[in-house]
């Protein structure tokens, strides 16, 4: 590692150059992303890669991100995914590029769209957030204080449940963790996390099949991804009767479990049930404890801010004043009436992105190819990190750390494009997620309707912590009050 890997020549500490046990033990731990932060700011500005396990080249530049991520020739997923941690093989755990292509042209199209989203989608999503609000209204003035975070990811899940089986699972409801969905695939990440890094535990360890049996989740379950597994299945046997029986299909209210039964591969075949299972299974994952990760960061820290807070409801109120806004206030809305709101969401998501993750991608090209000023060797797995390159000061300048909505609508024009374009929180290029607009949408309705209705008495402030490249909002406490 230390003289003859192809790439030695790269700048590392000694113990990431000799094992990938510190990265992946960081990991386990939740201080990845500031390790990830910390390393960069200890070599020289100049340094565009550095080595973080023997065989990983980090890029912290936000210069970086295009060349790796929009290059049809890297879109070849690295040893970070082979964990199988998320089940069956599925979109996102999909490694060679082709394949990906392939699955990507049949499970993607319109109906991912925001026009889509805003004619079908939001409607439903109206009847969830006026639901969350009445649920919070519901509580007395002097109520126990409770997890913000949580709530709002259990308002993520319902939109999710609700999106791709048709029915939310009754987490605002029962005011509960429906099944530990949410707890389960937490408690997960951080192993998988964990394997994904150190390559002697994945390959050895993680390769038994008895091991496997162990530790994967399985569809007798009565919790977590195994029943979210089960319950894919019994969907996915439910609608095909339905549709082999007339019913269903055209018509009906289609939700994201339908898209499947439209989908065809590359040779035109309809899925397999196995996909369709999967492809359902991993929109829940992906976008349940994703989304609200961000809604409650992004709500944090404006109550962290006072002043943006303060801001952000004044905005509300002018608009409300004028009549600019609906009950529930829609996405179209959000978008052309608050900016300042706006601002504060994107600037919570690149503060405390919701997936600060390693999203690891092979060098294929013959000959290698160079990425930010550097020759890359053919074979090699490069990666960057949303949280390091969201604090790019390159990019953001010296106060890239700093929350500050106001970057998002002030200065430079040019600036503020390029700060669009090296958005890596939902990473970007073919591989971009594919539930971005879905997010966005609930964090455009849900946030501003609730500073809207309430006010907020922070009983403890709580943090940003990672969790196996999830995040979440540890102990951000708080009671709610409904405003006259
Ligand atoms: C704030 C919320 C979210 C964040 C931060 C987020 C982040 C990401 C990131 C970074 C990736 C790319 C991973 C990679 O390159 O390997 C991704 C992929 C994906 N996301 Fe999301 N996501 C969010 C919400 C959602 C939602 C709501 C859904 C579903 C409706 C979703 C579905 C997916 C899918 C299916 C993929 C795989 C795409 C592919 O490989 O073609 N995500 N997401």
């Amino acid at each position: 590692n230390f003289f003859f890997h192809p790439l030695s020549s790269f700048p590392a500490p000694f113990y990431t150059r000799l094992t990938s046990l510190p990265l992946a033990a960081l990991s386990l731990l939740g201080r990845e992303p500031e390790f990830l932060h910390n390393l960069t700011k200890k070599y020289p500005p100049s340094t565009r890669a550095i080595l973080i396990t023997p065989t990983l080249l980090f890029f912290p530049h936000a210069s970086s991100l295009k060349p790796i991520y929009w290059s049809p020739t890297h879109n070849h997923k690295g040893s970070l995914y082979g964990t199988g941690a998320l089940g069956p093989t599925s979109l996102f755990s999909t490694i060679p590029a082709e394949d990906h292509k392939s699955l990507r042209k049949s499970l993607g199209g319109t109906h991912w769209s925001v026009s889509y989203l805003k004619t079908f989608q939001e409607p439903r999503i109206d009847n969830l957030v006026t639901f969350f609000v009445n649920q919070l209204s519901l509580l007395p003035p002097d109520h126990e204080p409770f997890q913000m975070g949580e709530k709002l990811a259990q308002f993520a899940a319902d939109v999710m449940t609700l999106l791709v089986f048709g029915k939310p699972w009754g987490f605002i409801a029962h005011d509960r963790d429906e099944r530990r969905l949410l707890s389960a695939f937490r408690e997960s990440l951080p192993m998988f996390a964990f394997a994904a890094r150190c390559n002697s535990f994945r390959e050895l360890i993680l390769s038994s099949p008895w091991i496997r049996g162990l530790i994967m989740p399985k569809v007798d379950d009565k919790t977590g991804s195994g029943y979210l597994a089960s319950q894919a299945k019994l969907a996915v046997a439910q609608r095909e009767q339905e549709r082999e029986q007339g019913i269903g299909g055209e018509g009906k209210m289609r939700d994201y479990l339908d898209y499947t039964f439209d989908a065809r591969d590359g040779n035109g075949e309809p899925l397999t049930r196995a996909q369709k299972e999967a492809h359902a299974t991993l929109l829940i994952q992906a976008g349940a404890d994703t989304t609200g990760s961000g809604l409650g960061a992004v709500l944090r820290l404006m109550l962290e801010h006072g002043e943006c807070m303060k801001k952000a409801r004044r905005e509300i109120e002018v608009a409300d004043e004028k009549g600019l806004l609906s009950t529930p206030v829609l996405y179209e809305e959000t978008k052309q009436h608050l900016p300042y709101f706006v601002a504060c969401i994107k600037e919570g998501l690149r503060v405390n992105p919701p997936a600060p993750n390693l999203f690891g991608r092979i060098i294929l090209e013959k000959g290698g190819t160079v990425i930010d000023g550097v020759h890359v060797p053919q074979g090699a797995e490069v990666c960057s990190n949303p949280y390091v390159v969201g604090r790019d000061p390159e990019l953001y300048g010296p106060d890239a750390e700093a929350f500050e909505p106001e970057r998002w609508l002030n200065g430079n024009e040019k600036r503020r494009a390029e700060m669009e374009a090296a958005n890596f929180v939902f990473s970007m290029g073919p591989r971009v997620c594919l539930g971005k607009e879905i997010a966005m949408m609930e964090m455009y309705k849900v946030l501003p309707e609730i500073v809207r209705r309430f006010d907020f008495e922070v009983v403890s402030a709580g943090k940003y912590v990672d969790r196996g490249g999830v995040a979440c909002n540890k102990d951000f406490m708080v009671r709610v009050r409904r405003r006259a």
